[in-house]
């Protein structure tokens, strides 16, 4: 089979009955040979139809007599499918979108309920004829914002409360967005010169990032990333520019010995074994031997040879105790900064989940800082714009060990523009084009014990 909207709706079927949307998706490519337009139409299809839930099934309610949630399971899928379409992909005809998801209902068992499929997007079609938006939204703004960019409710509260109205309304477009991919040029390897030229010749686009001095952005949809020229040669690597900063804001040196205590796949690890020179020793912790095999394979393509794996839990190491000059915590956490690269992700955390992994942050921090040799530092870092899993983590912290204190970036540093009153880094996306992310530096003084 080859239809590229019926086999979103098998991947959406599984994404509905808890798949990640990434692994249904791929699920289903490997099965089939779609050329690379469907390929593309698909992916968007299904990546779009979760993203937009919440909108889609506000335009259900609102239009059908039953309410979304009281649809069949499928039937709702396949109006999703057809009102994504006609919402969000202009370059389809409306013609084209209406009959391609009658057509879906026909050939999944919904033959009966054509017309109530043709009824409700030509009803959808009709209002938008009249009206700017068939969508009626309510006035109250976080229900507001919630709808008309499909978020759900405590996640605009949390970004109301620290950015108000118009910027939260900036940072839900930008969340909404195709993800873009930056490349982190592997100094020992290669040069930025040198990986523009490789790509110029090979027709690719890329354009620089300020401050960054390794990152290139690829512009433009480049196809498979392992065929792009100096992949295999270990060049350059995927990591986002912001990702990026977070090697620069712990800036290791030769010989310094880094412990990653949440390492894996290992994208902040290679940067600093990148940054160090490969000299020194670069331990990389993390409890998921499968995403460790991940980063010994990076460290190899990259042919970095000072980094050494550590797999268990980083709460229980006592082998490291002051044994450090740095330690990076690349916390595990809800990943509200980078919603745009996972679309069901909006939909997986809650307030508990945010709750939970702000326990194991601490613990994290609490146990990993004692790896630190006196006078040494800890970054803390993580890719989320939640204040649970960043400054009242860290506020708890430096309240229960007084050896510690925030080291603020220095006023002529690039990364003094991410700066919030308190020394921390704070990338909102939508202001800096880049991941969200928060980050800190943090010094153990002499008089630690
Ligand atoms: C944000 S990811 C790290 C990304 C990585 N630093 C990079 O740049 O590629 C968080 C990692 O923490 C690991 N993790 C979670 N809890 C852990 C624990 N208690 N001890 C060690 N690793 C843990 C997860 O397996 C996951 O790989």
């Amino acid at each position: 089979m080859t239809n590229p909207r019926q086999l979103a709706f098998i991947a959406l079927r599984e994404v509905h009955k808890g798949a990640y949307a990434d692994v249904a998706l791929d699920r289903v490519l490997q099965k089939v040979k779609l050329p690379d337009h469907d390929r593309r139409l698909m992916t968007e299809l299904v990546y779009g139809s979760v993203r937009r839930q919440r909108t889609l099934d506000t335009l259900i309610d609102q239009i059908a007599t039953k309410k979304a949630q009281q649809q069949p399971p499928d039937l709702r899928t396949i109006l999703h499918l057809g009102f994504y379409q006609l919402r969000y992909q202009q370059r389809i005809p409306a013609s084209a979108a209406v009959n391609t998801t009658v057509e879906l209902a026909k050939e999944n068992s919904f033959s009966g309920l054509t017309g109530f499929v043709n009824g409700l997007l030509r009803q959808y079609l009709r209002l938008a004829e009249t009206s700017p938006d068939p969508l009626k939204l309510p006035e109250n703004p976080v229900e507001r914002l919630g709808i008309l960019y499909s978020f759900p409710d405590w996640i605009i509260e949390v970004w109301l409360e620290q950015l108000g109205f118009e910027e939260t309304e900036k940072l839900c477009e930008w969340m909404n967005q195709t993800p873009t991919i930056d490349l982190r040029v592997n100094i020992l390897r290669s040069s930025l010169e040198e990986v523009e030229s490789a790509f110029n010749s090979a027709g690719v686009l890329v354009s620089r990032i300020p401050h960054l001095p390794q990152a290139l952005r690829l512009i433009g949809n480049t196809g498979g990333i392992q065929n792009l020229p100096g992949f295999r040669e270990g060049w350059w690597t995927v990591q986002d520019s912001s990702a990026q900063l977070v090697g620069h804001l712990l800036d290791p040196k030769p010989g310094d010995v880094v412990i990653d205590v949440c390492a894996a796949p290992g994208g902040k690890t290679t940067q600093i074994a990148e940054l160090m020179g490969d000299r020194g020793k670069v331990w990389a912790c993390d409890k998921t031997a499968s995403r460790l095999r991940k980063l010994k394979e990076n460290a190899q393509r990259l042919n970095l040879q000072s980094i050494e794996i550590c797999t268990g839990d980083s709460r229980n190491l006592p082998q490291f105790y002051q044994t450090a000059d740095r330690v990076l915590l690349d916390a595990p956490c809800s990943g509200l900064g980078t919603m745009h690269r996972h679309a069901d992700a909006r939909w997986r955390q809650t307030p508990e989940s945010v709750k939970e992994l702000s326990q194991l942050q601490f613990g994290l921090i609490s146990h990993t800082s004692n790896f630190v040799k006196s006078g040494g530092f800890l970054v803390y870092a993580t890719c989320t714009l939640h204040p649970t899993e960043n400054e009242e983590v860290i506020s708890r912290f430096l309240a229960d060990y007084p050896a510690w204190q925030i080291e603020p970036p220095r006023r002529e540093s690039p990364y003094s523009a991410y700066s919030t009153p308190s020394g921390c880094l704070k990338v909102w996306p939508h202001q800096q084009n880049m991941d969200g992310f928060f980050m800190v530096r943090l010094r153990k003084t002499n008089n630690s014990e």
